[in-house]
């Protein structure tokens, strides 16, 4: 187990959702595994006036988010927890003097003993980010000679390419790349983390990862919820930057990924940059037309209820064209991928939620069985990311009897079957790493701007192209029929049941 140093945890944006919501239950989570160390304290800091006490309450001992979570759990473990919990009002403005703020910290370092050593995390609108950073530097809070000091950086990373650069520099200014953690949740999730396993640590599945055996990769991120409280964020978001940009992309690139020369981090990070560079950019409005879809859900009825459409939403503009669907086709420009398409869809308003990555291999060279009634295409390699986590092959057998008559039949892999084992959940994981300094499951700047530009052009044709469609879809089903058209000729999507081995996109010819 990897040493985590005593330390304190300074949130910026502390009286917000994120905190009360994800990262105090996380924290708590850790203190429960024993897993921080002993001198470890929150120091929370926004404008909010509140005191320690009133902090302590709101995101722990009467935070409807713990109390939800660990029902069973007596009141001492979280009055004790609490106990570590501190407040800063910043005075009306993050962008002021932090010398009361560093006054705070230094006693608080010298009374709770956590040797200098500072992680802050920005968990503020996005527009604060660079700001803090340079009032950090400003007041020496920066600087590593007595401890260490990283900053976690809430997504959305930037709005576009351009905006990306701007912040990446603008926080470079003042921390350095080793000491800036960009959280990227879906990195955190073990099954997302069960992708590089899969691949580089048997020899069954690498062999066949290649343009040879591989006939298309096929990812489905789907929710059933809408845009729920966040229409304002979202309207001025959509689909692509919301999920494709980031989370999306980096699964792609951890199935594009070459293998790294071991399991350092910035090894790891190395390969999935390069992947990301690999991936055609779409140059002309002709080939974004035709590889892209998107889509809104509209209102619809489902089970006698009511469902608003997406532009009845509130905080969202009634003439709205952001997408809450987005499916891309794409190629990957290197040796390995030449030619093998990629399709990837997010949406919200899906019959299920899901997310799923399919590798779908080619037919054997020659038919030998030719009444099997099973085409080969159907051997497909099912990685179930979220939820009923696990892995699936799907390969042909002999129907008992005579002839030859293939079947197709499953065999499986679920995580829950690791029933000893206590799955992490995603913050819990991500705020441990950077606790440790490790910065493997963090997006990297290059990564971030390689993924933002192969989105930019989609995101401006879709702004300003002629000829561009917006189609609708009624809640609760697989998006728009459009999108069979893009993957059309190699298959169907596959429309993935709540159950790992359910498989309702079947379709004999696929
Ligand atoms: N909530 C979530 O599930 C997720 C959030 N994020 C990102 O994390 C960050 C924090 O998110 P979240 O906690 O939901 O955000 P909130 O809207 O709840 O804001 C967090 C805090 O930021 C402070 N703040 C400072 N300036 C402003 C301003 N102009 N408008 C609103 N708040 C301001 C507020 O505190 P005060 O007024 O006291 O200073 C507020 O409590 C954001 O960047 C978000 O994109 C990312 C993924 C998921
Ligand atoms: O980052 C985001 O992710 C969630 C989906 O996360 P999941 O872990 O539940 O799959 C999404 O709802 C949200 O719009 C987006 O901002």
């Amino acid at each position: 187990m990897k040493n985590t140093e005593n330390q304190m945890l300074v949130i910026f944006g502390a009286s917000g959702d994120l905190t009360a919501r994800k990262l105090v239950p996380a924290l708590f989570n850790l203190y429960l595994d024993k897993q921080l160390p002993e001198n470890f304290i929150v120091l929370g800091a926004s404008r909010t006036n509140m005191t320690d006490a009133e902090f302590r309450n709101k995101v722990v001992l009467e935070s409807s988010y713990l109390q939800e979570k660990f029902k069973d759990l007596k009141e001492d473990h979280k009055a004790t927890f609490a106990n570590r919990f501190f407040y800063e009002d910043l005075g009306g403005d993050y962008d002021t003097d932090y010398y009361t703020l560093k006054k705070r910290i230094e006693a608080l370092n010298d009374a709770e003993g956590t040797e200098g050593n500072i992680m802050y995390y920005l968990s503020t609108p996005p527009t604060l980010y660079e700001t803090i950073a340079k009032n950090l530097a400003a007041a020496g809070l920066n600087t590593q000679n007595n401890g260490w000091k990283r900053m976690i950086v809430e997504k959305p990373f930037g709005y576009d390419l351009e905006t990306a650069k701007k912040l990446n520099k603008g926080l470079q200014n003042y921390f350095k790349e080793s000491q800036i953690y960009r959280i990227d949740h879906y990195l955190g999730k073990e099954t997302v983390q069960n992708l590089l396993v899969t691949r580089f640590a048997n020899s069954i599945f690498e062999p066949l990862w290649n343009r040879n055996y591989i006939n298309h990769v096929e990812i489905t991120n789907a929710e059933s919820v809408g845009v729920e409280k966040r229409g304002g964020y979202y309207d001025s978001s959509g689909a692509l930057r919301d999920m494709f940009q980031n989370h999306l992309l980096q699964i792609v690139s951890l199935i594009v990924m070459e293998p790294p020369i071991g399991d350092h981090p910035e090894e790891i990070r190395n390969e999935k940059v390069k992947a990301l560079k690999s991936l055609r950019i779409m140059k002309d409005d002709k080939t974004i037309h035709d590889h892209t879809i998107r889509a809104q859900y509209m209102g619809s009825n489902i089970d006698g209820k009511s469902i608003k459409g997406y532009r009845e939403e509130d905080g969202v503009a009634k003439d709205s064209l952001t997408e809450t669907y987005a499916a891309i086709k794409f190629f990957v420009d290197n040796w390995r991928w030449k030619d093998v398409p990629f399709y990837v869809r997010t949406a919200k308003r899906m019959p299920t939620k899901v997310t799923e990555v399919v590798i779908h291999f080619k037919s054997p060279h020659h038919q030998i069985f030719q009444d099997s009634g099973m085409q080969s295409k159907d051997n497909k390699l099912i990685i179930r990311i979220q939820p009923d986590e696990g892995i699936l092959v799907k390969f042909g057998v002999k129907v008992p009897g005579q002839g030859f008559k293939v079947e197709r039949a499953n065999l499986d892999f679920y995580y829950s079957s690791l029933a000893e084992t206590h799955v992490m959940e995603a913050y819990e994981r991500l705020l441990l790493d950077a606790m440790q300094g490790d910065a493997t499951l963090y997006a990297r700047a290059d990564e971030v701007e390689a993924a933002w530009e192969f989105v930019n052009p989609i995101l401006d044709y879709w702004k300003n192209g002629t000829d561009v469609r917006m189609y609708g879809y009624a809640s609760g089903v697989w998006g728009p029929v459009n999108a069979d058209e893009l993957i059309d000729g190699i298959g169907m999507w596959r429309n993935p049941g709540p159950n790992l081995t359910d498989d309702p996109g079947f379709c004999v010819l696929c």
